[in-house]
Formats: structure tokens, sequence, C-alpha cells
């Protein structure tokens, strides 16, 4: 039988712990890890071992639960296998069809996408225990009203970012079309030379109209792209709506970019959204926008110093950069290190990290079941009719929730 070739590139993904350690006295952990500490003798061994049948059965009956997945086809674990270590080779064709497998809605591929993802999340754990317990990944948040220069300065930041060998993913949370439900925006065709740098990701992430505009996908998205080796990941959104507010639940760090102007042309700004930023950049502060940057600078340093302190460590700050020029990019880098290494001393990035993963939790519970519940075959029908009584005044909200509640409990 052909000894699979992958099986001889990544045998860590065939065979489980306890194999290494018995038939390939690896000394530590670590060396079972790296897959070139395969020596000629051990890929030897394991041809003799996958020849002999008695030990190819053992193999298979000892690959980890996780690794041999009841439920998918071979050809579906071998997609998976694919992959999986395509993506942690840093191959972006694999991270790119992994996102697209993660973002279907389709029943079969959303069950081989959440396999797909317990695996890179194994990984991660192991990654993380070999850098102290320490993140993989810095996952920022961008959000500023149309216009602001979100894009000019993604393109930038990322550039600098990948001259100083970090290997930056952008995540553009579009509104999808309502049509193909694909993203409009394409964040792509604005960031011309981002998109060519072998080490950035760009992908237009569509909402597809979901809970707070901002897809489960791209919280998955993250996770993929820290699995391919993306050290900074950034989650642009539109900055209109509730994406800001979901995506401020999914990063370490949530940044918000603002034009230097006051007044209405804010108007699209929540204030709620102005409470949750770690950092406010004024953009385009160059030529004769640099004094209005400047009033507008000094109005959002006051107005945040009586916001509720939300971190033991750190106060957020008002800056003034010029994508256009790079004006203070750099600077603002190293404000964003500084408050990255004080979140991770005083343990509030982890701990901010696991609330978020609780929250997001409760948050696709809640959009499963309101779906579930609106196709229930007990409630669909009834619900045209009682919203209109509810609209013309003959039911109210509480009596109409009731009866559908309770329609939908009978039919359980
Ligand atoms: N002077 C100046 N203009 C800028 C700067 N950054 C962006 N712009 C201009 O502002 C306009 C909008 O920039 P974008 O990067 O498309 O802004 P955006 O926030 O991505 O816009 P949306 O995609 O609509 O959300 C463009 O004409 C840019 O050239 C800057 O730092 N200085």
């Amino acid at each position: 039988m052909k000894i699979p070739s992958l099986l001889l590139r990544f045998p860590h993904c065939y065979f489980s712990r306890r194999t290494y350690f018995t038939h390939f006295d690896f000394a530590s952990r670590a060396d079972f890890l790296r897959v070139e500490s395969l020596t000629p003798a051990h890929l030897d061994r394991i041809k003799w071992m996958w020849s002999s049948n008695g030990l190819r059965r053992e193999l298979c009956q000892q690959v980890a639960p996780d690794q041999q997945i009841e439920g998918l086809s071979d050809r579906e674990q071998r997609l998976v296998d694919r992959l999986y270590n395509g993506l942690i080779q840093g191959h972006r064709a694999c991270l790119a069809e992994a996102i697209t497998l993660v973002e279907s809605t389709q029943s079969r591929k959303k069950k081989i996408a959440q396999f797909l993802l317990q695996k890179v999340l194994s990984y991660h754990r192991e990654q993380e225990k070999l850098n102290q317990g320490k993140p993989l990944a810095f996952r920022v948040g961008l959000s500023g009203p149309p216009g602001a220069g979100k894009s000019t300065f993604i393109e930038c930041f990322g550039k600098m970012l990948t001259e100083r060998k970090y290997k930056v993913s952008v995540l553009a949370v579009d509104p999808s079309s309502s049509t193909s439900g694909g993203s409009l925006l394409g964040d792509k065709t604005r960031m011309t030379e981002l998109s060519r740098d072998m080490n950035a990701y760009i992908r237009p992430s569509p909402t597809r109209g979901t809970l707070g505009g901002v897809t489960r996908t791209t919280n998955e998205a993250i996770l993929l792209c820290e699995g391919g080796g993306y050290n900074v990941v950034l989650v642009e959104t539109v900055g209109v709506g509730q994406s800001e507010f979901a995506v401020a639940d999914m990063v370490d760090m949530f940044i918000l970019l603002l034009p230097p102007a006051g007044g209405d042309e804010l108007q699209g700004i929540k204030r709620g959204i102005i409470e949750m930023a770690d950092l406010v950049a004024i953009n385009k502060a160059d030529g004769d926008l640099v004094v209005p940057a400047r009033r507008i600078q000094a109005e959002y340093v006051s107005a945040m110093k009586l916001l509720r302190k939300r971190s033991k460590v750190w106060r957020p700050k008002v800056m003034r950069i010029s994508a256009k020029t790079g004006e203070g990019i750099s600077d603002m880098w190293d404000k964003m290190t500084e408050f990255r290494d004080l979140m991770l001393t005083s343990g509030e990035l982890i701990a901010k990290r696991r609330k978020q993963q609780k929250v997001w939790m409760w948050n696709l519970i809640q959009e499963n079941m309101l779906e579930h519940f609106r196709s229930h075959l007990a409630v669909k029908d009834k619900i045209p009719l009682l919203e209109e009584k509810v609209l013309s005044g003959v039911l109210s909200p509480g009596l109409a929730a009731d009866l559908l509640l309770k329609a939908f409990k009978d039919g359980l």
C-alpha cells in the first residue's frame, strides 16, 4: 500500500503522541512537535510501520480522537488535513480556502469547518504553550466614519509592519450586497500595495446581515489567520451601524479613526463607540488640516477624561496622524505595543479574551435561537398575522410575544 506523502511530511498529524514517544523515542515534547527533527532513521521506521499491517491498524486506532474524526468521510478528512497542514505552513491559498469554508452556510461544510477550527484551536494551544502562554497575535479593531481614511491608514500602517517583518492580516467587515451576500467594498481594491505584499493577507468579510453586522465567521477567521502565522490581525469595520460594537468584542485593542472634523460630520459616531476606544487617531493631520486636527484632538482629550476607566493600567490616548504622509504612524504603533505589553503584564488581556469568547458564545446562541424560532413550523405562519395586529394596535407586543412563545413551546 503506497505510503501517503503527507505521512512523511507531517507524521505528527497521523500518529498520536503516545505512538511518537513509544516508537520514536523523542527526547522532549518540543522535539515531537518539530517535524524537522525527524531523522532518516525515523522516516525509515515510519515506512516500516506503515508497511506492516498490524502496526498500521494500531496506528489508526492510536490516532488521537480529534485527528481521527468520526462522522467525516475519508475525502472530508483529507480536506481538513490538507487545509490544516497548509494553514500552519503559512500557505495563503489554504488560509483563503479555510475562511471560505468557515463562511459557508451549507450545513455539511459548516460541520467540516468546525472540525478544522478545533484542530486549529489545539494547534493554537500548543503554540501558546511554546510562547510562554502569550497570545500568538495582536488583534486590533479599526473603525471610523466613512471617509475617515481607514483604508489609506491600513495600507500605510500594514506596509510599515511588513517592513518590520510582521505578518499582517486584514479582515474588512463589509456590508453584504443585498443580492449576492458577497462583500461590497472589496477593500483589496483600495489597498493595492498591501494586497500584493507576501506578508499581508486582506480579506473582505461579508456580514450577511448577521447580529451586529459582524459575522461569526469574522471571529473564526481571526483564529485561522493566527493559525496561519499572522501576528497582527486587523479587523476593519465600515464604521456605521452596529459592527463596531461587535468588533470591539473580538479584539485586544479597539481603535477609532476620525477625520479632523467636529460637529455634524461625526453624526455617524455613536457616543458608546468612543467609550470602547482604547486609542483615538485623528487622521489627515497634514497640510491645511493640521490646525483643525489639533483642535479636534484637544476636544477628544478632554471628552475622554470624563469617560469611565475600563482598565487599571491604560488610559485611552488621542493621537494625530496622517495616513497620507505617514506622519505619526510609527509613534502610533509604539503606543499600541505599549498598550499590548501593559495589558499582557497585568493579565487584563487574557482575562478580556476569555470574557470575549463567552460573550460570543451567547451572541451565537441568541442569533441561532432567534433563527430557529422564526423558522419553526408551529410559529412561522403565525408571525405575519400577529405582527400585523401589533402594528395596527389590536394586540400589545407583550401579548403577541406570549402567543408566539406558547405556540413554540407547544410545538416542541
Ligand atoms: N489629506 C489626507 N487625506 C487622506 C488621508 N487619509 C485618507 N485620505 C483621503 O480621504 C479619502 C477617504 O479615504 P479612505 O481611506 O477611502 O477612507 P475610508 O475610511 O476607508 O472610507 P470608507 O471606505 O468610505 O469607509 C480619500 O480621498 C483619501 O485619499 C490623510 O491622512 N490625509
